[in-house]
């Protein structure tokens, strides 16, 4: 099978993006894992696949892979690349793209100056919704891991995340930590580990080890949860500026049942075809 892709990236998290409107695209876990290898693949982080609509009144089935072959919920950084790839394909001549996820609908806005805003839905914080085994709801968890507690917040963006602040994102532990957060007993579908330094009230920096792929150069919806958690300690304003090793996103939201809002770039880098 001979299959038209595009590389795109959105701060350094990389996508191969695939357009299952026009042609056929079956992937099983194996293909993927072989697609996303950086030496023996195309490479990437995730991979994405445009859909024709399943949910009422959006325009495109949006699907997200790992590079480990796990399918997920809901990919940020990959949401504002999917916007600029149906316009740029032509599937699409809107300025706002409505599109259902396995987490349910968001929108895209592809504005003036070049960048992707995405309504990315409300924060969703009960255990069972993230999901994290707690016997409540709480704006932060003791979690064990290697002997150390640790204080986490837990928040789902329609894909589960943990967000523990850190002194200095630098020196942060993310490789030791990382993979024993992700594989914690107490999230039975697996975590992102968000790992966040707080500057201002207005600004952050954020590492984010990710389920299914490792630590990237960026995750937008670490970012969304990073803001909630922060917000959510009384430590945020409504509007921060996010700092990852990629880049930076504008990430806002006012607070428990409001929806968030990402701003940030999404770059496509090539085109090809592979067999
Ligand atoms: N890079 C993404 C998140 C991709 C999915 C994540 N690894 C998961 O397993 O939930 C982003 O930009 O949000």
């Amino acid at each position: 099978m001979s299959l038209r892709f595009t590389k795109m990236q959105g701060l350094g998290n990389d996508f191969i993006v695939f357009d299952g409107v026009r042609q056929p695209v079956d992937l099983d876990a194996a293909t993927i894992r072989r697609l996303a290898d950086r030496r023996f693949g195309i490479g990437c982080d995730q991979i994405l696949l445009v859909e024709p609509p399943r949910l009422p009144n959006t325009d495109f089935h949006y699907r997200i892979f790992n590079a480990d072959g796990s399918e997920v919920e809901q990919c940020g950084n990959g949401a504002r690349c999917f916007a600029r790839f149906v316009r740029d394909q032509g599937l699409s001549d809107q300025d706002e793209i409505p599109v259902g996820t396995a987490a349910g609908p968001i929108r895209l806005y592809l504005e003036a100056d070049g960048q992707v805003r995405v309504d990315m839905g409300v924060p969703r914080l009960t255990p069972a919704q993230i999901p994290f085994l707690a016997e409540s709801e709480s704006v932060t968890y003791a979690l064990e891991v290697a002997g150390e507690t640790l204080t986490i917040g837990a928040v789902s963006m329609g894909n589960p995340h943990a967000v523990l602040l850190v002194e200095d994102v630098e020196s942060a532990p993310v490789a030791r930590l990382g993979p024993l957060i992700e594989q914690h007993p107490r999230f039975p579908q697996r975590v992102n580990a968000g790992f966040m330094q707080i500057l201002t009230s207005t600004q952050i920096r954020l590492r984010v080890y990710e389920r299914g792929v490792g630590e990237t150069l960026a995750c937008g919806t670490g970012a969304c949860a990073a803001v909630v958690s922060g917000r959510l300690r009384g430590l945020l304003d409504s509007r921060v500026r996010v700092s990852l090793p990629g880049g930076e996103l504008t990430i806002e939201w006012r607070g428990s049942s409001q929806t968030l809002w990402m701003t940030g770039p999404a770059t496509t880098v090539f085109q090809g075809e592979i067999e």
